[in-house]
């Protein structure tokens, strides 16, 4: 669970500081960063698991070791902690030479530790800082003593740009509140926010080890505060996903793997990075009504994903190939900048020519088996089904979720036949895929929709409700309120 409580937004200068990478003819920049953090032998969490995220996310990161533990997946059997002296050499060596986009602090044991960072801070400022207040292992051993809390609270805290505590954290630099509802979590955000730091993320335990990390990579590219903490959300997710059935040591708590989307999932070969949660607002563009309303798909895009679409899909009926294809291009930059996936509809070929994450097809598209083996195991395919045998047989094709409708009659698509909430049910019912209901959705129907509460039913799929619109973002938000609503309710 995440709580953004911070309020106050990055300078205006925050995207051109922090550079993404930049090409010249003969110069490329690398986002980097860097970690000051303890060392973890077992290599799930600290300086191991910040190198490997950053790796993950094709970021350089450069590492200063404040402590190195024994440690396993059985919790942190000691700990040794390296003279400050010697964690300043670290950081002299590095700031002076790397141009960091964003500073990480994690495990800062004692209060000489912070005094070092705080005067190097001084003399090499630096673009953005993550405060990441490690006090505490996941095995509950604990790695930062009571010594430090008013030293994080007076001097460190107030100059971060963002802090990420775990419950825990947060709880004792607010001198031990109760934390235990989501409420108190934003109650908790709100307090902290006060100390100073610009924003404050207080993170519930299944993703407290990751998460601080996670934003450093993305702040480093560019990303805004909010869509940094997004794309983290669903890396954690996925990742934890991936990881749930891995073994790595006999612990209670074993590490995630950072690397989880360069591999394949032995049961089917494919890479498993499709959330089906991703389904819940899934915006679909359509090239008349962009044109009636004198819009570019580039702006509908931007915002629908503004008002929280959760994944795009372009059908561009109409579209020129050439133009369509430079538009996709941009469409795929800004779905990857926000986290947020992009299909392409019917049109295989523009979706490997843009790099698409994925297609959406129909019964009479190219088939499925065909589009898997054209585009790979890594895209995400999805099929519109009204019937449980089509259903399964867009499973057995190798589909990752299905579209099923239309739910109610929509003058978007000519001649296609409405299944009603019950043909919904029914093909929910029976499908091994998670599903999303289209078809005549908007916002009066939506939590109807939901209502009919299988668990395999996502979201819904909308194209006229959001995009036959004065203003996309305004009805996006709308419908986005509504399905969290309906959510709270099933
Ligand atoms: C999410 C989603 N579900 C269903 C459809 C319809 O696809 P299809 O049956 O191929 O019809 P066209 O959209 O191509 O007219 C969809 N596009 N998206
Ligand atoms: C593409 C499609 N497939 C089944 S119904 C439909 C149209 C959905 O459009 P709208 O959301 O405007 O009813
Ligand atoms: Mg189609």
């Amino acid at each position: 669970m995440y709580s953004l409580g911070g309020i106050r937004s990055l300078p205006a200068n925050w995207r051109s500081t922090t550079a993404s990478m930049t090409t010249t003819e003969s110069v490329r920049k690398v986002p980097q960063v860097l970690t000051v953090a303890g060392s973890d032998s077992g290599a799930g969490a600290g300086i191991q698991a910040d190198l490997k995220v950053c790796a993950a996310r094709g970021v350089y990161c450069a590492s200063v070791i404040t402590a190195v533990t024994a440690q396993n997946t059985r919790g942190v059997q000691s700990v040794h902690l390296l003279p400050p002296e010697f964690v300043s050499e670290q950081l002299k060596s590095v700031l002076s030479d790397f141009e960091f986009d964003v500073v990480k602090t994690g495990m800062l044991p004692s209060t000489e530790i912070v005094e070092v960072l705080l005067q190097n801070l001084s003399e090499f400022p630096v673009r953005a800082l993550v405060v990441d207040p490690v006090m505490v292992s996941t095995s509950g051993h604990v790695l930062a003593g009571s010594s430090v809390l008013s030293i994080f609270r007076e001097r460190l805290l107030p100059i971060a740009d963002i802090i990420t505590p775990n419950v825990k954290e947060a709880s004792a630099l607010l001198g031990g509140v109760k934390i235990e509802t989501v409420e108190e979590m934003r109650s908790a955000a709100k307090l902290l926010h006060e100390m100073g730091p610009r924003f404050v993320l207080v993170k519930d335990f299944k993703t407290f080890v990751e998460c601080g990390t996670l934003l450093l990579a993305e702040l480093a590219k560019g990303s805004s505060m909010l869509s940094a903490v997004k794309v983290a959300k669903r890396f954690v997710d996925n990742a934890l996903d991936y990881s749930k059935d891995i073994v790595i040591g006999t612990g209670k708590q074993g590490p995630f793997d950072h690397f989880f989307s360069l591999k394949k999932d032995p049961q089917s070969s494919r890479c498993s990075i499709f959330n089906p949660d991703d389904l819940f607002l899934y915006a679909v563009t359509d090239s008349r009504m962009n044109k009636k309303w004198n819009r570019s798909i580039v702006d509908a895009v931007k915002a629908a994903i503004e008002g929280g679409a959760t994944i795009i899909q372009l059908r561009e009926k109409e579209a020129e190939t050439r133009e369509f294809l430079e538009e996709a291009k941009s469409c795929v930059g800004i779905c990857r900048s926000h986290g947020v996936c992009l299909l392409i509809n019917d049109r295989i070929d523009i979706a490997l020519a843009c790099d698409a994450d994925g297609v959406h097809v129909g019964q009479s598209d190219m088939p499925v088996d065909l589009v898997r083996s054209l585009l790979g195991p890594d895209k995400i395919i999805g099929v519109s089904c009204k019937t449980p045998e089509q259903a399964h047989q867009a499973w057995k094709d190798g589909a990752d979720y299905i579209g099923s409708g239309g739910v109610f009659p929509t003058n978007t698509k000519a001649n296609n036949r409405t299944i009603g909430l019950d043909g919904l049910k029914t093909v929910c019912e029976a499908s091994q895929l998670p599903v999303v209901a289209i078809g005549g959705i908007g916002i009066s129907n939506a939590v109807s929709v939901m209502q009919i509460n299988t668990p395999n039913l996502k979201g819904v799929a909308v194209v006229s409700a959001l995009f036959d619109q004065e203003c996309v973002l305004t009805q996006t938000k709308k419908l986005h309120k509504t399905l969290e609503e309906s959510k709270k309710e099933v």
